[in-house]
């Protein structure tokens, strides 16, 4: 089986996951890996003292795990995958089994930072939104979707998130294929890469 696997990188909020939502809306052929799976357990760690553990490192993402992962599908083996729980910050006792697919899109903040993986990308895709724009979005979504307050998302937003996307995540960029500005609706971009995806199935 040829395998193409497809990389979805960016930074917080810029808009990779609606990226794969809308894609998946008029297709679904393909096996879909988010990069949040792999983070370590960090189960110190709450609601209240976010800033406890770094998620915006790459130490803080097994990727090793990826790595193997990605190499196991690329072969065409079925793999087991971590699956990462948002509430508790840990990973979950089960694992999701990945069926062989000829194609995987894997989505991330850090897809393009350790080379071994970065080689196993068949096109690198950097989702290229502006920092206020990205910076309201999580905002929102963290309040809305992972029980946060201002307060919380504002502090980790400048002792983490922010210098963790300029010294790992934007300067990554250089590794990219194709740059998507702004995210989840641009339907041009949209567009074009769906009819790429279907010629990979
Ligand atoms: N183009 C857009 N315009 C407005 N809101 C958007 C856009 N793209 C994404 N969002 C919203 O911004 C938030 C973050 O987007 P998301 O796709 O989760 O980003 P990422 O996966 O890169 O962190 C989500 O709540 C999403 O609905
Ligand atoms: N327990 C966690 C794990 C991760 N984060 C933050 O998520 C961001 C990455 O996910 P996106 O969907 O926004 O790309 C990353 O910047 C981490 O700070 C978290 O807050 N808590």
């Amino acid at each position: 089986m040829d395998v193409k696997i497809i990389g979805i990188c960016g930074g917080s909020g810029s808009g990779k996951t609606t990226i794969v939502k809308k894609i998946t809306e008029v297709f679904d052929d393909f096996v879909f890996i988010a990069q949040d799976n792999y983070y370590k357990s960090a189960g110190h760690v709450g609601n209240d003292n976010i800033t406890a553990f770094n998620f915006d490192h790459p130490d803080a993402f097994d990727m090793d795990w990826i790595y193997n992962n990605l190499l196991g599908l690329k072969q065409g083996k079925a793999v087991e995958a971590p699956v990462y729980d948002f509430v508790t910050h840990t990973r979950k006792k089960e694992t999701r089994t990945i069926e062989p697919h000829s194609l995987i899109i894997f989505e991330g903040i850090m897809v393009f930072t350790d080379s071994r993986i970065r080689d196993l990308l068949d096109l690198k895709i950097y989702v290229d939104t502006p920092d206020d724009i990205r910076f309201i979005r999580r905002l929102k979504r963290d309040i809305a979707e992972r029980g946060r307050t201002v307060d919380s998302v504002i502090e980790q937003y400048l002792s983490m998130v922010r210098p963790g996307h300029y010294e790992f995540i934007e300067p990554t960029k250089i590794y990219a294929d194709i740059i998507i500005p702004e995210g989840g609706y641009n339907e041009n971009a949209l567009g074009v890469l769906l009819s790429y995806l279907k010629t990979l199935v």
